[in-house]
């Protein structure tokens, strides 16, 4: 089977994404496209598979995100800035409810973060912090800056499903070998947390947050949007930052804006601006039964969004 993709990032953690609106694909038949298109070591690559797909209810249209090993997560943030763009630009909407497998998103475009680096904001309210719901087979009360038992670390993390899984504990500086030793334990479905996790090590300081991420899945990415979501969320609520301030937080990838909200409710949110690049178009051929990538090739080159999006590295 044939598809028209567009290779896209937020953030550097990159995608090819397809329009799978009139598509229908099952669940086997899509994980193993993920694993065709979203390999590293083939033509297309990419930390996953983003799907623009039909909305239900209010929502005016969705997004579906499948891992490079083929499991679909309940989110993918950094993707869905990307998947907003497509589905707006299919539909001349400029904000929208953007539907995901287990809640929606809204998400708005914003002034560019910098000249020709189109700008999406993505906002989530859907923030787990049950160890049930982050998948955590331990412990009744959410953990917040707490150790949790059995894990192979005896740092403290703030768990929270986004809701995705994730475990997030602040350091003062980043061990990268400590984390994927982590991250590779939590990707052996341990009991602790069968469903496995996205883990990430976070320095904070003036300057906002350093979000370092593990994916569950993939293994290290330049950035993670969940994670740094789940991060903000982490800091806010272990005093590092205050509610409804406005934090810058970078990764290796890049940077976004991020801002938590806590209503009289309770109720937390989470908002991420940043970019949402097209990079080039391209066509793949992939077998379906066997799941093989038969043929790839770039179409269309976004020469001017890919400079935009290095001059904003280069002055950061
Ligand atoms: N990179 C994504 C998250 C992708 C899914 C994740 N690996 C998982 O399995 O939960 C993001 O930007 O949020």
């Amino acid at each position: 089977m044939r598809f028209d993709f567009i290779h896209c990032h937020g953030s550097g953690n990159d995608f090819p994404l397809i329009d799978a609106r009139a598509l229908s694909l099952s669940n086997a038949e899509w994980a193993a496209v993920a694993r065709a298109l979203a390999d590293r070591t083939g033509p297309v690559g990419g930390d996953g598979l983003l799907l623009l797909v039909p909305g239900r209810g209010e929502t005016a249209f969705g997004q579906r995100m499948f891992n490079p090993d083929g499991s679909e997560a309940e989110t993918c943030l950094n993707g869905l800035r990307c998947t907003a763009r497509a589905g707006f630009e299919a539909t001349g909407l400029d904000h929208a409810l953007v539907g995901l497998p287990k809640s929606d998103a809204l998400a708005a475009r914003v002034p560019d973060i910098a000249p020709g680096v189109v700008t999406i904001e993505t906002r989530v309210t859907s923030i787990d912090d049950s160890p049930a719901g982050v998948g955590l087979t331990v412990g009744d009360e959410p953990f917040v800056d707490a150790t949790i038992p059995g894990l192979a670390s005896d740092r403290r993390f703030t768990a929270l499903a986004m809701p995705n899984p994730h475990l997030v504990t602040f350091v003062e500086t980043i061990d990268e070998a400590e984390l994927v030793a982590l991250g590779d334990w939590c990707e052996a479905a341990p009991a602790l947390i069968p469903g496995r996790a996205n883990v990430s090590f976070v320095t904070a300081g003036s300057a906002g947050l350093y979000v370092r991420t593990y994916e569950r899945g993939v293994g290290l990415t330049d950035s993670c949007g969940s994670a740094m979501a789940a991060s903000t969320v982490a800091a806010a609520r272990t005093g590092r930052i205050g509610w409804g301030e406005d934090v810058v937080v970078r990764n290796r990838g890049g940077m976004v804006r991020a801002r938590t909200e806590r209503g009289a409710d309770g109720v937390e949110a989470v908002a991420i601006a940043g970019n949402a690049t097209f990079t080039h178009e391209g066509i793949a051929e992939v077998d379906l039964a066997t799941g093989t990538l038969v043929s790839a090739a770039v179409t269309a080159k976004r020469s001017d969004e890919i400079d935009a999006w290095a001059s904003l590295i280069a002055a950061l």
